[in-house]
């Protein structure tokens, strides 16, 4: 991939080649996710200032108070994705099921669904701590042109067709993969457009950062309570260091940068975990794995798993290959603790 700096939209041209479908769509769709970044990101910007902290006063499906940037986030790229028809189906965290897309004239010719979780970090919103969007894109099963179907969205990650992530941090920045690498684009606010300053992001093999709720320990499975013994040990080049925000996104994009590993494992709490495998785990896998990471349950490839269900959970670790195959050789002693 070549790197002078380019626009989100000139590097898509640049490197059309790779895609599995016309630039022209991919391009749109992306410029859709951006424009309502954008927009999303003015939002979080201004959020001491306008009315939009605070929870909202619903639940989700999840029965997760809605935060009132979850349910404008989602709005957001609900109505922009859905003005500008570039997916026929959108299935998000915020809504119960997925929405079909039929268009101006009662069908939608597009070929692809998105899965989306439109404000991740939730729990980060009242504290002016960085937050994100995540999102997930499939070429659609069922004939193009009718209504989409649930298995147009209950599709294995490896199926996915691009992913990525915005994260509203110090910076604004939309990291993607098409399938070809992972590449990061800063927003420059001041023009309102997003520039290659992050070509080619991988995972350092190895890593010294551990990410994980540490409040939950007791609730742990025991192959995590040894990893993160392992990982706090006096020994080699450990003790490890423990970063843990409360962003997936965060978590994620620093360690990508940094080296180390993000565990959200289960817990007596939640026996499949918190994170959603289709909007959350999928995507960040698929990064992971175009990075030179990797993603797993603990067990199997994350990207191998075959959904059953829009939200369902899943337990999730990611991030330096190193690191997960060593958590990975901890839980393997438990092989009980499989069956999730
Ligand atoms: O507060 P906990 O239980 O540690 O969970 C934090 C995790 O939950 C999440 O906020 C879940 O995402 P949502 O905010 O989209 O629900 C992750 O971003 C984060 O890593
Ligand atoms: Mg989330
Ligand atoms: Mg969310």
């Amino acid at each position: 991939m070549k790197n002078n700096n380019l626009t989100l939209g000139e590097f898509i041209i640049e490197n059309q080649k790779h895609y599995k479908y016309t630039s022209g769509e991919f391009s749109r769709l992306l410029s859709s996710i951006k424009l309502a970044a954008k927009i999303v990101n003015y939002k979080v910007n201004k959020a001491g200032l306008v009315d939009i902290l605070g929870a909202a006063g619903d639940t989700n499906i999840q029965g997760e108070d809605q935060q009132k940037l979850d349910v404008y986030a989602n709005n957001v790229f609900m109505q922009t994705l859905i003005n500008r028809e570039i997916v026929c189906g959108i299935a998000s965290e915020e809504e119960d099921n997925y929405v079909t897309i039929k268009g101006k004239h009662g069908t939608n010719e597009n070929k692809y669904v998105m899965l989306i979780d439109p404000l991740d970090g939730s729990s980060n919103i009242d504290v002016n701590v960085s937050v994100g969007t995540i999102f997930s894109i499939y070429r659609r099963i069922t004939p193009i042109g009718t209504p989409v179907e649930q298995i147009d969205f209950l599709q294995r990650g490896n199926q996915q067709v691009a992913a990525g992530y915005v994260v509203y941090g110090t910076s604004t920045m939309l990291v993607y993969t098409s399938g070809h690498g992972v590449n990061g684009f800063t927003l420059n606010p001041a023009i309102g457009s997003f520039y290659l300053s992050h070509p080619n992001m991988s995972f350092p093999e190895d890593g010294k950062i551990y990410s994980i709720n540490e409040g939950n320990y007791v609730h742990f499975p025991q192959g995590v309570k040894d990893y993160l013994k392992y990982c706090q040990e006096e020994k080699d080049d450990r003790p490890y260091t423990s970063r843990y925000i409360g962003s997936l996104v965060s978590d994620f994009h620093r360690n990508m940068i940094k080296g180390g590993i993000y565990i959200y494992p289960t817990s007596s709490i939640g026996p499949k975990g918190k994170l959603r495998l289709l909007y959350e785990c999928n995507p960040m896998a698929f990064l992971a794995e175009q990075a030179n990471g990797k993603a797993t349950d603990g067990y199997k490839r994350i990207l191998d798993i075959k959904p059953t269900e829009l939200h369902q959970r899943v337990p999730f670790f990611c991030g330096s290959k190193n690191m997960v195959d060593k958590a990975g050789e901890f839980m393997a002693k438990y092989p009980e603790n499989a069956n999730y």
